[in-house]
């Protein structure tokens, strides 16, 4: 008898353990350990994964297996550990943490198919199956009754294999789209003619004479919030036109990528390279921190590190932040590697994160590109695994399975033996400390390429600003400056912490600030709908038109978003062509790479944005870059606030006189004088370091102390407080006296959709059982937390958000 032990898909403390399940005679052989399974449970029939085979059970009543999904297992013996590993870590369910390693597509809707994928003929009955056909309906098969045996050994000589279609909506092959027929002087007329009254027909025109190029109709639909039926008119008298486009699943199968030889590497570049090149070829263990300034050339010590580790027969794990995930990056690892490079990012679609985590799972890449998630790449031969900008905080995620992809990195390293390279301009605080303590081996490049000095970076006092009369966003020099690089021709880069138009809607009369009636936050004023919405819950209102307190009609946004930097710089520069980068403007699939070209391609003078413009842009003719707020990040409840503020100010600067062209930078703050605004200018990280140790050796925290944070919340207020109190009591008396718990404190964001939140922190230097302690917390409240809209208690190890 074979036995299969399966993590069965629900979550919960009672499952977090394998069942046992027989085997059928049927899947004897397909079962595997990491294969995906269909199995009873209860009265339903769900997933799970195999995780190991076993001779006997110890139960006596034991169900079949009733189908398989997976002939080749989705998850290696490496992972399957792996995931154990990350359950004791983070403590979360086995079963989550399997599934965090996996594309979302696995979990969601599909059709399961039978791919031919050669000439050569296969076994006779299955050949009939196919019936000359390239594709089938994997029913089909079952149906016909054939062994399973014979499938597998064509699937293992690569002539057949099983293929998953998403059901999803997003994979649809085919999307409608709609264009202009005209040029904007054509449309320009047609405006004329429109009639005032048909006020959506306006508007579609006025959107098109801004945006000439194709687009999805859906998306003009919901920019403009109208419908087809607003639409139509425009189509009959030939204005727009209306067509289908084909969907395509690779995101990067059109498109060339010139290929790019390896530079000579720098003196400074080859002696950071050697000692990491010497790990790769002893197939040895360890952690490297490339310590290089912006522009020093650490992305081409990453390309030729990977060749080297491609030229062995292996494979390389490169992590990039999500928003550095730019076209620009992308172009230069194709570029390099060209089709042996997977990329994987959220810009993708289910389907095509999917086929791309296909690609390293056949083996057809020894190279993936990727944000947080692509730690989890099934590779089973990595010889190098690196994090760019590794003290990037979006490395950690932030809900269910609270990882972090530079202690997976360097646990999965571990398990190949491969070497670690974490690579920054300004690395995390915690990172340092350990190369200073010489856990991490420090590499540094001090000097930029082509002998490129660090851009000069001037302070403006904007309390002098406002002193001397001037009440804009932009001091008196920036605008200067920006004059005079428009008259050269170079461009600019202005950079602006904050997204929206504006974040929050007052009464001027009164103070009044509109909140969400269900969360203890502002509301979002949002200028195309003139709607007020909440970013933690769902509810949205229309913008009012009198102060609910004291009926004022002097109710007004506030502070300055994106789109009211750019309105004002309009005025200030009318001739100045400004591209806006955020959120808002590049949703839509692609954008974010059109726009970045079309600053590549000198069609704007001005890139003006949020924190996605900060990383990894690589243009020449950037000769000025202006920071407008410098103090935004300052004034968080975070006590990482001013280590974040220096990383971002050193990386925006970084952006100017990247080649032949010096640059100048220009940040505007209120607080000059803070040491991590000071510092950042003149780009003395070692003393930003030590300034910033000394604080958090005073306070206790990190890299001196860990922390656990955790949150209890509750639709009660009081029983919040009464369970968070008891935590805090219990691990008071469990905890060696070296350690410290902090709370309860109601959280910074006291409730969040009726839920209200508190929360304590354990600060430690070594608590081995602390893990243990807090699993018999959760146990003790297991009961409640079952519960819908009941207790939740959440942990989180090294916590980056403290809200
Ligand atoms: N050895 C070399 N010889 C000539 N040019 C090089 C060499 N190494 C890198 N470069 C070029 O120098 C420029 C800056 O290098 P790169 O972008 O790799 O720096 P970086 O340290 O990764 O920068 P950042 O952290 O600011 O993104 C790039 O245009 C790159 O192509
Ligand atoms: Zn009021
Ligand atoms: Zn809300």
């Amino acid at each position: 008898m074979s036995i299969a032990n399966v993590i069965v898909d629900v979550p919960s403390q009672n499952t977090n353990r394998p069942f046992d399940y027989r085997v059928p005679k049927k899947f004897e052989g397909i079962v595997q350990p990491g294969v995906r399974v269909i199995i009873p449970f209860g009265p339903r029939k769900i997933m799970g994964y195999v995780v190991s085979l076993a001779e006997k059970t110890d139960f006596t009543k034991v169900k079949n297996i009733i189908d398989v999904l997976d002939v080749t297992p989705v998850l290696t013996h490496e992972l399957l550990h792996l995931g154990k590993w990350l359950s004791q870590q983070t403590l979360s369910f086995y079963i989550s943490c399997l599934q965090v390693m996996l594309p979302q597509v696995m979990k969601a809707k599909y059709r399961k198919e039978l791919w031919k994928l050669s000439e050569e003929k296969l076994n006779s009955e299955l050949e009939n199956v196919f019936g000359g056909r390239a594709v089938i309906d994997y029913e089909e098969f079952e149906q016909a009754g054939i062994s399973y045996h014979i499938l597998r050994k064509h699937i293992d000589e690569g002539e057949v294999d099983v293929h998953y279609e998403v059901k999803s909506r997003e994979t649809k092959k085919v999307t409608p789209m709609v264009e202009p027929k005209m040029d904007e002087i054509g449309l320009e007329e047609v405006l004329v003619d429109l009639s005032s009254k048909a006020k959506k027909q306006r508007a579609i025109v006025e959107f098109f004479m801004d945006h000439q190029e194709p687009m999805p109709k859906k998306h003009l639909l919901e920019t403009l919030s109208t419908t087809s039926a607003s639409l139509k008119p425009l189509v009959k008298q030939g204005i727009i036109r209306e067509f289908k486009q084909e969907v395509f699943r690779d995101p990067y199968e059109n498109r060339e990528f010139k290929r790019t030889q390896p530079f000579e590497l720098t003196e400074e570049q080859a002696l950071a390279i050697q000692p990491i090149l010497k790990t790769i070829e002893e197939k040895q263990h360890d952690v490297f921190l490339l310590h290089g300034v912006t522009g020093s050339g650490k992305t081409e010590v990453y390309l030729q590190s990977i060749q080297r580790v491609i030229d062995d027969g292996k494979e390389a794990v490169m992590l990039v932040p999500e928003i550095a995930l730019t076209p620009q990056m992308v172009e230069r690892f194709k570029g390099r590697f060209g089709s042996n490079v997977a990329v994987l990012h959220s810009a993708l679609s289910a389907g095509e994160k999917y086929d791309e985590w296909r690609k390293i799972q056949r083996k057809e890449v020894q190279v993936v590109v990727g944000a947080r998630s692509a730690i989890f790449a099934p590779f089973t031969k990595i010889g190098l695994i690196i994090i760019d900008e590794e003290h990037e905080t979006s490395y950690k995620q932030e809900d269910r399975t609270r990882y972090h992809a530079r202690d997976v990195a360097i646990e999965r390293a571990k398990n190949h033996q491969c070497p670690v390279v974490l690579g920054s301009a300004t690395p995390a605080l915690e990172s340092y400390a350990r190369a200073v303590k010489g856990n991490y081996q420090l590499l540094t490049l001090s000097k930029r390429m082509n002998d490129a000095v660090m851009p000069e970076v001037e302070l403006i006092d904007m309390r002098e600003e406002l002193h001397d009369g001037n009440r804009s966003m932009f001091s008196r020099i920036l605008i200067e400056k920006i004059e005079d690089r428009l008259t050269k021709g170079e461009q600019v880069v202005l950079f602006l912490n904050r997204r929206g138009y504006s974040t929050f809607v007052m009464c001027r009369d009164c103070g009044h600030v509109q909140e969400c009636p269900h969360c203890d936050i502002a509301l979002t004023y949002h200028k195309n709908q003139n709607r007020l919405k909440c970013h933690y819950c769902s509810h949205e209102e229309s913008m009012p038109t009198q102060c609910p307190e004291c009926e004022s009609k002097t109710i007004r946004y506030f502070g300055t978003g994106t789109q009211k930097v750019e309105e004002a710089l309009q005025q200030l520069v009318p001739e100045a062509r400004v591209l806006r980068m955020d959120v808002d403007t590049t949703r839509r699939k692609g954008a974010h790479e059109r726009l970045l070209t079309k600053f590549g391609n000198k069609e704007a003078d001005i890139l003006l944005g949020t924190q996605m413009i900060a990383k990894g842009l690589d243009f020449g003719n950037v000769t000025l870059v202006g920071v407008l707020a410098a103090d935004a990040m300052l004034n968080l409840p975070d006590f990482r606030a001013s280590e974040k503020t220096f990383q971002l100010l050193t990386q925006v600067s970084g952006r100017a006189g990247r080649h032949e062209k010096p640059g100048e930078v220009i940040v505007q703050t209120y607080t000059p004088d803070h040491y991590s605004i000071d510092l950042a200018s003149q780009y003395e990280y070692e003393q930003f370091f030590a300034e910033e140790m000394k604080i958090r050796k005073a306070f206790n925290y990190p890299p001196y102390y860990f922390l656990t944070l955790i949150t209890v919340s509750h639709p009660n207020q009081l029983k919040v407080q009464e369970v968070t109190r008891k935590i805090v009591q219990f691990m008071q008396q469990k905890l060696s006296n070296q350690s410290y718990i902090l709370g309860p404190t109601p959280s910074a964001l006291t409730r969040i959709n009726n839920r209200y939140r508190y929360q304590c922190m354990v600060k430690y230097k070594k608590e081995p059982e602390q893990r243990k302690l807090i699993e018999r917390i959760l146990h003790y409240y297991e009961d409640e937390m079952k519960q819908e809209n009941g207790l939740q208690i959440i942990v989180d190890f090294q916590p980056y958000q403290l809200m």
